[in-house]
């Protein structure tokens, strides 16, 4: 309810992403904002994260616009919006401790030098990694180094955070833990989420709305408000209904997927 009132800031219109011949997105419009939650959520292959590489401003689109805060990405005197992204897989440099992965992210911000050593801390800390400032990337388990790849994003105050099914290559011990700090750290923030996922329920959880696509090349089947209040309880009944809701919507449109996504709630 409250995020109706809110302006929208990240808008895609007529958006399409071409790799050759070879269509991955299809034609989405959509509107985003300021505050919200919203979950990308299609089966694999649909054409999530090059919808995200493009909102991001890492791949240009082949048709449409994306426009931040009513200004289109790429153009050539756009100012790049304060962004955060967390990737599927971790992407640190190992040749670089945690600490040095952090300032490489810092040194491409605005952020002043004299605050990276608390910020550095503080964020490290609230993700309880605190020990880890000075390891190296490969001495780290995976759950470890997602979370210092989350540190990274959220490092530089990003009004926008971008994540691409960070926690799908996680155990579910770990993935849980990791989904409660990220509502947690996204409700202080109050940044702007885009969250690309193929799990219904982490869907269900982490967002204020579904942005449901089809299979590829995706388009949007459906625009799903949640209808659950905050904190949600990962395990509650009532995720379970929404789970199940959503579920038999997408039986037509994602075909076979559905199948293996029900075998993974
Ligand atoms: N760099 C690329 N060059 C050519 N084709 C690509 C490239 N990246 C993605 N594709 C193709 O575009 C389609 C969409 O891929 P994309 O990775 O965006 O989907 P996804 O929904 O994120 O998949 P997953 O859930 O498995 O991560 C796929 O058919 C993929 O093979």
């Amino acid at each position: 309810m409250e995020n109706e009132s809110k302006p929208s800031v990240l808008k895609a219109v007529d958006l399409g992403v071409s790799y050759g011949n070879s269509q991955a997105v299809a034609r989405l419009d959509f509107d985003i904002r300021k505050g919200e939650f919203v979950a990308i959520l299609g089966p694999s292959g649909c054409g999530k994260s090059s919808m995200l590489n493009v909102i991001s401003g890492l791949r240009a689109p082949s048709r449409g616009r994306v426009l931040v805060e009513g200004q289109e990405l790429f153009t050539p005197n756009s100012k790049p919006p304060r962004l955060g992204y967390v990737f599927q897989s971790h992407r640190l440099l190992p040749w670089r401790t945690v600490r040095q992965n952090l300032e490489i992210a810092l040194a491409a911000s605005s952020v002043p030098r004299d605050t990276w050593n608390d910020r550095i801390d503080e964020i490290l800390s609230i993700l309880h990694i605190a020990q880890f400032k000075d390891a190296w990337p490969m001495r780290l388990s995976g759950g470890q180094r997602q979370r210092v790849s989350i540190a990274r994003a959220l490092l530089i105050d990003p009004a926008y955070i971008l994540m691409d099914e960070p926690l799908s290559t996680l155990d579910e011990v770990t993935a849980r833990s990791l989904r409660e700090e990220l509502t947690g750290i996204c409700q202080r923030t109050e940044a702007t989420v885009v969250f690309v996922t193929h799990s219904i329920r982490e869907a269900v959880y982490l967002a204020d709305r579904i942005l449901i696509l089809t299979r590829g090349p995706a388009k949007i089947f459906e625009d799903y408000k949640i209808p659950l209040d905050r904190p949600r309880d990962y395990d509650d009944a009532r995720i379970g209904d929404v789970v199940a809701d959503i579920t038999r919507r997408v039986q037509a449109p994602w075909g076979l997927a559905v199948q293996k996504e029900e075998e993974s709630v």
